[in-house]
Order: C-alpha cells, then sequence, then structure tokens
C-alpha cells in the first residue's frame, strides 16, 4: 500500500491527526530505564504500545538514535512497529539533501534499511536531490517547505520575486515534483497563517506539522489553518510532549500511562476543530 493511503487509512481508522513523535532523550528516561542494555528500544517500545490507538503516524528522529550510535535499536523499533501496529506509517525524520548519487543512498537507508514509509528531506539542492526518492512509487517524500523553529525565517522567508521563498517551494512540490502523488511537505504549526497559505498553494496535499506541545503551537489555529475539506490532511507532531509526559506518583501513573494519556488529549483537542471527526 503507498504511504497515502497508510496514511488516510490510519487518519480514519484511529480517528486521528496525532503523529507521535519518537525522540528518545536517555537524560529524560525513568531512572530505573537508564541503565538497560536496550533502553532506547525498551522506552519507544513501552511509548508506541501505549499511544498506537491514538496515532495517524510515528515519527522517529534519527539524530535521537545516531548520536548514541543505536541505530540498531531504531531499526528494531521500526522492525516493531511495522510487526505490532503494521497499520500505522513511519515517518523517519532524518531531513537528508545532497547530490543525487547520494541521495540513492539515503533513500536505501529509509526505505529498505529502516523500511520507512516516509522520510523527510530538504528542498534546497533540487531536483536532482529529491528524484530518488520519488524512485520508490509507494514510499512517501516529505519536503522541509516552512519549518518550526524561530530561524526558518532567515531564508524561508526571503522574498523571491514577490512570494516568500517557502511558498516557491510549496507551489513547485505541488506542480512539478508530486507527479506521482507520493509528496508531501512539513510546514510548522508555530506560524498558522503560513500554514493557511500553503494549503491554499497545494490542494490535499499531506502535511506534516511539527510544533504544538513543547513549542507551544496553538491546536485551534494549526488545524484552522491546515485541514483539508473533510478534515484531515495533517499529521500534526508531538514529541517530548508525551514522550515526557509528566507521571502523576500519586496515581501510580507510569511514563507510557503518562504519554498515553496526554496523547489521547492532544488527539481530542486537535478532533475538536475538525470536521467528520468522532470527538
Ligand atoms: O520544522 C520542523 C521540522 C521538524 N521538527 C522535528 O519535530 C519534532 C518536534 O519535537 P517536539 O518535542 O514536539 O518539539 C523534533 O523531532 C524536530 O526535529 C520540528 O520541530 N520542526
Amino acid at each position: 500500500m503507498s504511504f497515502i493511503n497508510k496514511l488516510s487509512a490510519a487518519w480514519a481508522t484511529n480517528n486521528s491527526l496525532l503523529c507521535v513523535g519518537l525522540d528518545p532523550d536517555i537524560t529524560k528516561f525513568p531512572p530505573h530505564l537508564r541503565n538497560q542494555p536496550a533502553a532506547i528500544f525498551t522506552f519507544c517500545k513501552a511509548i508506541i504500545d501505549a499511544t498506537a490507538d491514538t496515532a495517524c503516524a510515528f515519527k522517529p528522529q534519527i539524530a535521537y538514535f545516531s548520536a548514541l550510535r543505536a541505530e540498531d535499536q531504531l531499526e528494531a523499533i521500526c522492525d516493531y512497529i511495522r510487526n505490532a501496529h503494521p497499520t500505522i506509517p513511519i515517518v523517519l525524520d532524518a531531513k537528508r539533501g545532497d547530490i543525487g548519487a547520494t541521495a540513492e543512498q539515503y533513500a536505501r537507508e529509509a526505505f529498505e534499511r529502516y523500511g520507512a514509509d516516509a522520510v523527510t528531506m530538504s528542498p534546497y539542492m533540487g531536483w536532482d536531490s529529491v528524484a530518488p526518492y520519488l524512485e520508490w512509487k509507494n514510499r512517501g517524500a516529505i519536503i522541509l517547505c516552512r519549518t518550526s523553529n524561530p530561524g526558518g525565517s532567515d531564508l524561508q522567508f526571503l522574498t523571491v520575486e514577490g512570494k516568500p521563498l517557502y511558498q516557491h517551494v510549496a507551489r513547485l512540490v505541488a506542480d512539478k515534483w508530486n507527479t506521482n502523488g507520493q509528496c508531501a511537505l512539513v510546514v510548522g504549526a508555530t506560524f498558522p497563517e503560513e500554514l493557511a497559505q500553503v494549503r491554499n498553494i497545494i490542494g490535499d496535499m499531506p502535511l506534516l506539522v511539527p510544533g504544538i506541545g513543547a513549542q507551544g503551537g496553538d491546536i485551534q489555529a494549526t488545524v484552522n489553518a491546515g485541514k483539508t475539506a473533510n478534515g484531515t490532511g495533517m499529521m500534526i507532531n508531538s514529541s517530548r510532549a508525551i514522550l515526557y509526559a509528566k507521571p502523576d506518583e500519586a496515581a501510580g501513573e507510569d511514563f507510557a500511562a503518562a504519554a498515553r494519556r496526554v496523547a489521547l488529549e492532544t488527539r481530542d483537542a486537535i478532533n475538536r476543530f475538525r470536521v467528520g471527526a468522532v470527538v
């Protein structure tokens, strides 16, 4: 099944636009996990099992694994998601971008080694740097457009031929690169006005929208700006706010139960502003 069809099915089955981000930071793990041999796998597995029915996608961020030489645990996590929760797409957040020959290897890394359904990448090396990913016809290419960080404005907001650069990226992907319907864009929840502009340019193309939760993006503004006519069209990501939800010790709540509680609250908060969702 293609990435876009798998994502559409997950939106419907789980009644959710929430993407659960997997950014495992050992210093924030519960003390009993920190010194275990495969602590990252154990932590992520518990989060995945606790949140799978609340999510439309899981998004592992590769830097949290490679920084600790834990790519083997990332492989194991991707295998686990595919086997235990096969209907939930895996979005590998790697933000790749390089010349075509190197991009071919990055595509193999994402789609063969990790078995990801989609991978994030930069558009700024142009068509030949993106084309190798699009050879994988049933996988997704998620291209940075208007990122959630304040510094994103340094370049993405520059005016080029009368329009901000991020709008050129949106138009280029929608009109020229998305020939097989496998592209999506990254637009931050921290910039709802730009999110609305991008939605106007790209029609129903999916958006990966990081920036709610720890980065403070407003859920109502995000959903209103980014939803499609049928109330879908987005993977709204939250990582730290779910992974490190404060356990309520008094109620005996463990980290995974706390993550589930916050994931459910976030999914329901998103659904309040959609059409066609059961709240
Ligand atoms: O514009 C972007 C693109 C990617 N990200 C990634 O999303 C998560 C956000 O984590 P939070 O803890 O929910 O803030 C993280 O993996 C980033 O690398 C982004 O934030 N903004």
